[in-house]
């Protein structure tokens, strides 16, 4: 699995440059790779990560998986195999078990999940979460409950790479090593605001500075320069 990012670019409608030519290449070949992002808050992580699955536009660069553009996949496709994970996971209606039969039912009518490797609720009592929270609403969740939720619902979709927004900010010490240990061993980028948790997991890291103004007004971004 080869992840490449070239030149990649993003600039607030106010003219504000979050980054700019970012450039990043993961590769697997000796193992799973964790990229680290860090940076102050407003830096544009999240924002970086919500680029690389396609979520927000971006204004220049390129993002590819074993050579493959976003539109070569298709982006529904891209999107599945570059899996952004929200730090707060939407709440829904239903419970987390009907949503996980529901996208269980997007799959292959071939997989069975219940109990194997990637059954997300199996995946989650590994981090200690009592397999009747899945039955339980969304709204009635914890924070803890409704990150390894989210988490163990992505795991089970086997994506090529997880993008990972604090991905353990809700949880206790122990369990935050619980979750480490099965998210490190797979291909992630993966914000932390924790300097211990990036040397524990980290094979590589991307720092962002403070977002500068391009002194561009928003309006001229896009048109030709003036001659
Ligand atoms: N759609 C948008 N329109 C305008 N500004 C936006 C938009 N999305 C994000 N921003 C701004 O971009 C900046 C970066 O936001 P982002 O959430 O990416 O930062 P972050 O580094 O993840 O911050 P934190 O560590 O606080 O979570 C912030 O100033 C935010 O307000």
């Amino acid at each position: 699995m080869r992840f490449e990012v070239d030149g990649l670019t993003k600039t607030l409608p106010d003219g504000t440059r979050l980054f700019d030519g970012l450039s990043l290449r993961a590769d697997d070949t000796a193992g799973p790779f964790v990229v680290a992002v860090r940076g102050p808050s407003g830096a544009g992580k999240t924002t970086l990560l919500k680029c690389l699955a396609e979520l927000v536009p971006f204004d220049a660069g390129t993002v590819r998986l074993n050579s493959k553009t976003p539109a070569q996949f298709g982006i529904p496709e891209w999107r599945s195999r570059v899996l952004y994970v929200p730090q707060r996971p939407p709440v829904l209606g239903g419970t987390p078990a009907e949503f996980a039969a529901t996208i269980a039912g997007f799959r292959s009518q071939r997989t069975k999940l219940a109990g194997s490797a990637l059954d997300p609720v199996a995946v989650a009592e590994r981090w200690n979460l009592d397999p009747a929270a899945w039955d339980r609403p969304w709204s009635q969740l914890s924070g803890g409950e409704l990150q390894r939720v989210a988490l163990a619902l992505a795991i089970s979709r086997g994506p090529g790479v997880l993008l990972l927004d604090e991905p353990t900010s809700a949880l206790d010490p122990e369990t935050c090593r619980l979750v480490e240990a099965d998210l490190r061993v797979r291909n992630c980028i993966w914000i932390t605001h924790d300097p211990a948790q990036e040397l524990r997991v980290a094979t590589a890291s991307i720092v962002l500075g403070r977002p500068c103004s391009t002194g561009v007004d928003a309006e001229e971004l896009g048109r030709p320069a003036a001659r």
